[in-house]
């Protein structure tokens, strides 16, 4: 049995990338605003385009943070942010979804997710995913260096200089492996597990503008930086 050990390096780089990925706190806000109160479709609407547009700029400075990344071409770098955006956001949103919350409250949250006005046909594939992600109890590590592997991907659109990108992600891929070793011995193939769930998250934000036109409501409106990101207007 091979003796996993993590070196001084993948210690300080998973430092890092945990102590950027605990600076972006807003999605907590949006659980706790949707626990203390029912909005309209339109609220819900206008919180959504309102936190995913924060969220966008919290990834730009989570991102900045994964060393290396200032150093790439930077038109690499914005099509890196571009295509991975969407799926930085709902995997953040899966991440605020399986926080074990007061007892009671986890199905509070789902009942208003469910009836915040996203068209029906997009509720079971989304929770199906969210579902996914509880139960592979990730850790803080985890969840940090996934979204890190998430945005480094090297085949997004326009990217140019893919083995530069490679380069960054291999880093990070070995230091997850080990992670996951380490953190779930009992589940050898838990690493595959977790890149697996990035295969279905690519499936769900196939959908993202769809679900956001078909919310339940007429004349959605979407800030600038929302147009650019999500392909809607
Ligand atoms: O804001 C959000 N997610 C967000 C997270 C992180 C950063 C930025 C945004 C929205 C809410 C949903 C209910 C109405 C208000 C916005 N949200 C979503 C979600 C995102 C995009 C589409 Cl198209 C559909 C649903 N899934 C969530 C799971 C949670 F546990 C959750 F708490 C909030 C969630």
């Amino acid at each position: 049995k091979e003796k996993v050990e993590i070196t001084k390096e993948q210690k300080a780089l998973t430092k890092v990338i945990v102590e950027a990925y605990n600076r972006h706190q807003i999605p907590q806000d949006v659980a706790k605003k949707l626990l203390q109160d029912q909005y309209s479709v339109e609220e819900n609407f206008l919180l959504l385009t309102e936190m995913a547009t924060s969220q966008v700029q919290v990834i730009v400075e989570f991102t900045k943070s994964i060393p290396g990344f200032l150093s790439l071409d930077h038109e690499d770098q914005i099509a890196l942010l571009k295509g991975s955006a969407v799926e930085a956001m709902f995997l953040r949103s899966a991440q605020v979804f399986s926080k074990k919350m007061p007892n009671g409250h986890n199905g509070i949250l789902e009942e208003r997710i469910r009836k915040s006005g996203i068209s029906e046909e997009f509720i079971t594939p989304m929770f199906n995913f969210y579902k996914s992600i509880i139960g592979l109890h990730m850790s803080l590590e985890e969840q940090a260096l996934l979204t890190a592997i998430t945005i480094l991907t090297p085949d997004r659109p326009y990217v140019k200089d893919h083995q530069a990108v490679e380069k960054l992600q291999e880093p990070m891929l070995d230091v997850l492996r080990k992670v996951c070793v380490l953190q779930h011995p009992q589940e050898p193939q838990y690493f595959a597990r977790l890149l697996g769930r990035l295969t279905e998250l690519r499936t769900l934000t196939h959908y993202h503008a769809e679900m956001l036109t078909s919310w339940r409501m007429n004349d959605h409106k979407f800030t600038p930086l929302l147009c650019e990101i999500w392909d809607v207007q």
